[in-house]
């Protein structure tokens, strides 16, 4: 495979399930690290972080040897932060907060250059590898995985016109906020909210979408995979090193 194939985006067409991690920490060595501990993908946030553009940089330079895909999170659908991100060599992008399909659209287009969307043209940037992927401009398009987070009531009631939209690959459910929108403040593993985001995947499977999602939780990982999840993250740096930290701390502090 050549760099400009997105290994990840080629793995969900061939219909395999993708496992990933989500990536809070901001460092270019917690990232190398979880980069080879055998998930097909990870999720370099930007919404929920500290991590700005050089710290999105860096993770991407520092995973280029690992196994997993490299999805950003960007901070917002704001079309000179993604212009920049791509630029950056960012394939995989996840756009928090899609409410309705307009705004799924206008996220997509500042995923392409015109006519089809408004990408500004940078001739040589890290992800044409400096000029030397000469078909960077023709290909780059086709090598983009788009995926919208739908987090709302709004986006539920919007949920088949936003899965719809032309270069919307993927449709990810973000279930902290979602909860929230529902009245379920803090409880996104409540019944009720597990019930509805299983009844979501598989809306957003019949529309022919890919589903995602993330939780820590490991049955309901199994659950929504079973509902219909293909891409899906089942935890993150921050969490399993304060988890695992303070277990081996308390097995000897008592
Ligand atoms: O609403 C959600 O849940 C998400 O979008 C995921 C989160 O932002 C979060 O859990 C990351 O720490």
């Amino acid at each position: 495979m050549d760099v400009l194939t997105n290994r990840f985006k080629a793995a969900l067409r061939a219909g395999r399930q993708q496992i990933g991690l989500w990536c809070s920490l901001a460092s270019p060595i917690s990232t190398e690290i979880v980069a080879g501990s055998g998930f097909d993908w990870l999720l370099l946030d930007m919404e929920h972080s500290a991590n700005d553009l050089r710290d999105i940089y860096g993770q991407l330079q520092a995973i280029m040897e690992g196994e997993a895909h490299a999805m950003v999170r960007v901070p917002s659908d704001e079309p000179i932060t993604i212009k920049r991100i791509l630029d950056t060599g960012a394939q995989s992008l996840m756009i928090p907060n899609i409410d309705d399909a307009e705004q799924a659209r206008r996220a997509v287009a500042a995923t392409r250059y015109a006519p089809r969307g408004v990408r500004g043209f940078s001739q040589a940037p890290r992800a044409a590898r400096f000029g030397r992927i000469p078909d960077y401009h023709a290909r780059c398009e086709d090598e983009i995985f788009v995926a919208v987070q739908i987090e709302s009531r709004r986006a539920l009631d919007n949920l088949e016109e936003i899965a719809g939209v032309e270069g919307v690959d993927g449709v990810f459910v973000g279930p902290g906020d979602l909860s929230t929108s529902l009245g379920y403040l803090g409880q996104q593993n409540h019944p009720e909210v597990v019930a509805i985001i299983e009844e979501t995947v598989a809306r957003i499977t019949r529309t022919g979408k890919l589903a995602g999602i993330l939780t820590a939780n490991e049955d309901l990982a199994r659950r929504y995979i079973a509902a219909g999840t293909r891409f899906t993250a089942i935890g993150s740096d921050m969490g399993v090193l304060a988890r695992a930290t303070e277990a081996l701390a308390a097995r000897f502090k008592g």
